[in-house]
């Protein structure tokens, strides 16, 4: 599937621009959209005793005529309901003069076992809550347990948010147009959708380049060309070598994971870096995991001098206070040729009381590339007004976070996005409830610093680690803890280093 996700607002672009290039005009475009949805209909529900088209006032709506004209021509038996009349002039006004069926008022829907609905009612242009009528209508439905096949979107659900503000259909499929929309990805959008078909309408893909979108689904179509590869003649320095801070010696654990998650992605070295009375807990558990003591600024900037390591990671189970913010600061100032710094849990916690100079560290010239790892709370901890604007969606959010930060934000959770200070953002959808396990995160934090270690740009690491990761959870499934992300990594890993290589 295109991998670009499209707002409402650049869809409508998308399709003024198709008309006017051509070569379908805006009925075209609906004939089109409605063939599309009819298709999909007579495939999954070829015995559908009736279907019930649900049709609103807009061009929504105006599809849902389409589809009711071609089903009864199909010979299925089809009943047409409308909320209202389409507007004068509209291309849906059209799509229903020329339908076949005669609506009967939404409000008298009735609608038995057996049935399927089509919902027709609003797709793009959902401009607030469902009421009256068509409120009516999706809880009758849904009482029901009816099948249903929303067009575009199913009604309630927001197309730029993946927000649901009053009633919405649960549907079975939806079909949408051209390219997929936020809202088939973000929460708790994707989970109305059901099974999402991408119809080609006749828009061309050149209309969508010109359109210069900067919102993808993460696929690995969209960082593959970045994904390291080594070559037979590379040696294991080559390959990257990351820097893991390490705990107290009652919580070491969690930097091991993020070494294991390092390691495993590919990089061919990786230390971690312990305080002096966490070395022997430490040693205890890593064998091929280098272990060099690290309790102040000096020894630190010692290593980074001695070793060099192309990318560190600081925050699992590190402590909240003054030495995290100590320790941030030093690497993202140091100069000493690190590509990247990946700031997670108690790393961020620590900067609660002043983002700012974290913010200007990453910006400061020279500085390796700060990504970001938070889930929810750790957000709302670094940017607290961000988290409270309860008008951002999930995508605008994270990007104006990146924006501030100058570096990636992963915004975790079953719907990351991650987002490039430049302005491009992804949604992940590939995830599973498995991957909600402690210490899952700090596998992350390891493999994104694996990926940055080996040369990827911080984005498409951001973007290729956290698609690694829920696949890892997703194939992996019930039972899952987060020691067995690492080992369960080298079957993705080896799928993606062969389709790199293609
Ligand atoms: N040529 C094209 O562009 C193509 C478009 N296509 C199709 O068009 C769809 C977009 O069409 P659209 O822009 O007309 O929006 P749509 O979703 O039908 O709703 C708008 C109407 O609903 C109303 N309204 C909104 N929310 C409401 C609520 N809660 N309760 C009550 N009313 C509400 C709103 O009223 P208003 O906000 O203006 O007051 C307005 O009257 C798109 O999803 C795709 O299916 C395809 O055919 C491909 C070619
Ligand atoms: N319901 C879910 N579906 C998919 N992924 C999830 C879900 N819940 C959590 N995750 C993922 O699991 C990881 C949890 O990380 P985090 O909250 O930092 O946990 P920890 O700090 O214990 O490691 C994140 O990558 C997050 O995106
Ligand atoms: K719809």
């Amino acid at each position: 599937m295109k991998t670009e996700l499209l707002s409402p607002t650049e869809m409508a672009e998308a399709d003024r621009r198709a008309i006017v290039g051509g070569p379908f005009d805006g009925m075209g475009l609906m004939r089109n959209a409605g063939t599309a949805v009819a298709r999909e209909v007579m495939r999954h529900y070829p015995a559908a005793e009736q279907v019930h088209v649900l049709c609103g006032p807009g061009n929504n709506g105006g599809d849902g005529y389409v589809v009711a004209g071609l089903l009864a021509e199909s010979g299925m038996a089809v009943s047409l309901w409308a909320s209202e009349e389409p507007r004068p002039g509209s291309d849906a006004a059209v799509a229903a003069a020329e339908c076949p069926l005669q609506p009967a008022p939404l409000a008298a829907l009735d609608a038995d076992a057996g049935a399927v609905i089509v919902d027709a009612l609003y797709g793009a242009g959902l401009s607030r809550p469902v009421e009256g009528d068509s409120a009516r209508a999706i809880e009758l439905v849904t009482a029901r347990g009816l099948p249903v096949v929303a067009i575009d979107l199913p009604s309630g659900v927001s197309g730029a948010s993946g927000k649901i503000t009053g009633p919405a259909f649960r549907a079975a499929l939806t079909v949408t147009f051209a390219r997929r929309k936020p809202g088939h990805l973000l929460l708790p959008g994707r989970d109305h959708c059901g099974e999402v078909v991408l119809a080609d309408i006749g828009i061309p893909d050149a209309v969508i380049a010109e359109l210069n979108v900067r919102t993808f689904a993460n696929a690995p179509k969209l960082w593959l060309p970045h994904f390291p590869v080594p070559g037979v003649d590379t040696h294991k320095y080559r390959r990257g070598h990351v820097g893991i801070f390490s705990g107290g010696p009652a919580s070491t654990g969690a930097a091991r994971l993020s070494a294991l998650g390092a390691a495993r992605s590919g990089a061919g070295a990786v230390t971690v870096l312990s305080p002096a009375n966490a070395l022997a807990v430490n040693a205890m558990h890593l064998t091929s995991i280098m272990l060099r003591k690290a309790d102040e600024v000096s020894e630190l900037g010692a290593y980074l001098a001695d070793r060099r390591p192309s990318a560190l990671v600081l925050g699992p189970g590190f402590g909240v206070g003054d030495k995290a913010r100590e320790f941030t600061l030093a690497v993202l100032a140091s100069r000493s040729g690190a590509g990247g710094m990946v700031l997670d849990a108690d790393g961020i916690t620590s900067f609660r009381d002043e983002p700012a100079a974290l913010f200007e560290a990453a910006d400061a010239e020279g500085a390796p590339a700060l990504v970001l790892t938070p889930h929810d709370g750790e957000f709302a901890r670094l940017f607290p007004d961000l988290a409270s604007e309860e008008d951002l969606s999930k995508l605008e959010r994270s990007r104006e976070a990146a924006a501030r930060a100058h570096g990636v934000v992963i915004a975790k959770g079953a719907d990351t996005v991650i987002a490039a200070p430049d302005g491009r953002a992804a949604i992940n959808s590939n995830g599973a409830p498995w991957l909600a396990t402690a210490g899952s995160g700090d596998v992350l934090a390891g493999l994104v610093a694996g990926l940055l270690a080996q040369g990827m740009p911080a984005f498409e690491a951001a973007c290729a680690a956290v698609w690694m990761h829920a696949e890892v959870g997703s194939r992996f499934g019930p039972g899952l803890i987060a020691e067995d992300l690492p080992q369960a990594i080298p079957p993705v890993l080896a799928e993606l280093v062969a389709a790199a290589r293609r």
